[in-house]
């Protein structure tokens, strides 16, 4: 039997830094394949366009090059160092003023009610604290800024797929990427989001919608939010995010 590998396992963000944007990593691959299907959904909500906007979990800087080229003002934070340092390499080599900071979710070093918008894909299921991330959310959000985000779900189903099929079988990612344990079912994160001072709106499924021409898998959302799921939340008072 091979030993179970170490859940949960954040030095692969780090370790894969250097292939963040070369596509020769499937893994990375399917993470920014995942970017244009969340914001098919997110874009319903907001107008990025002069919006401050913060990336939070950005790691090589996916999403937060995706809200820039939609007219965002961004600022992408995230604890792996390398993966900062790939972000800001490839910002730079595409003249995208983005600022990105080495930092937690836990205690964002930012003022209060900076961002229009704070978007946290693939995140909230490895952070260290959900109920101090989801506060520190509320603190940097503007009344009226909307929290944008998707997690996996937790149960037998999403165990089976993202850990037991896409980790152990299929290999589409390293094993030990995931703790099961970490996992959030969309209930919790709702009571979490108002214990945190936001108002929850629509949650939706997410998950795989095709397979492109290298063979990847292409995503979008789902009616079913039994394994990954999208949702919005928003500070109440102010202007509406849209
Ligand atoms: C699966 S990756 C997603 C990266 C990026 N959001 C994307 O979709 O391309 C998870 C990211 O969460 C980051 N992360 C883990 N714990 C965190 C925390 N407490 N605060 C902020 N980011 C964290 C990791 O360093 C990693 O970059």
């Amino acid at each position: 039997m091979p030993a179970e590998p170490a859940r949960n396992d954040l030095s692969i963000y780090d370790t894969a830094a250097g292939h963040w944007w070369s596509d020769d990593v499937r893994w990375v691959r399917t993470l920014r394949n995942m970017v244009p299907g969340r914001l098919s959904w997110f874009d319903r909500h907001i107008d990025w366009r002069d919006r401050a906007v913060l990336d939070l979990g950005c790691a090589g800087g996916f999403m937060a090059e995706a809200l820039a080229e939609r007219g965002a003002h961004v600022t992408g934070i995230d604890p792996a160092a390398r993966a900062i340092a790939a972000a800001r390499a490839h910002a730079e080599a595409r003249g995208h003023d983005i600022a990105y900071d080495i930092g937690v979710g836990e205690a964002l070093p930012y003022a209060d009610a900076g961002f229009d918008a704070v978007v946290c894909v693939d995140v909230l299921e490895h952070v260290a604290d959900l109920t101090r991330v989801l506060a520190e959310v509320a603190r940097v959000l503007r009344p009226g800024g909307l929290f944008l985000f998707d997690t996996i779900n937790r149960n037998p189903l999403a165990r089976l797929a993202t850990v037991t099929v896409a980790e152990d079988i299929l290999r589409l990612l390293p094993r030990g990427t995931h703790d099961p344990a970490l996992f959030i079912k969309p209930a919790e994160l709702r009571r979490g989001l108002r214990d945190a001072g936001l108002v929850a709106g629509r949650f939706t499924g997410l998950g795989p919608r095709g397979i492109n021409r290298r063979g990847d898998l292409t995503f979008g959302r789902l009616p079913l939010t039994a394994i990954l799921y999208m949702g919005v939340a928003r500070k109440p008072g102010g202007v509406a995010g849209g």
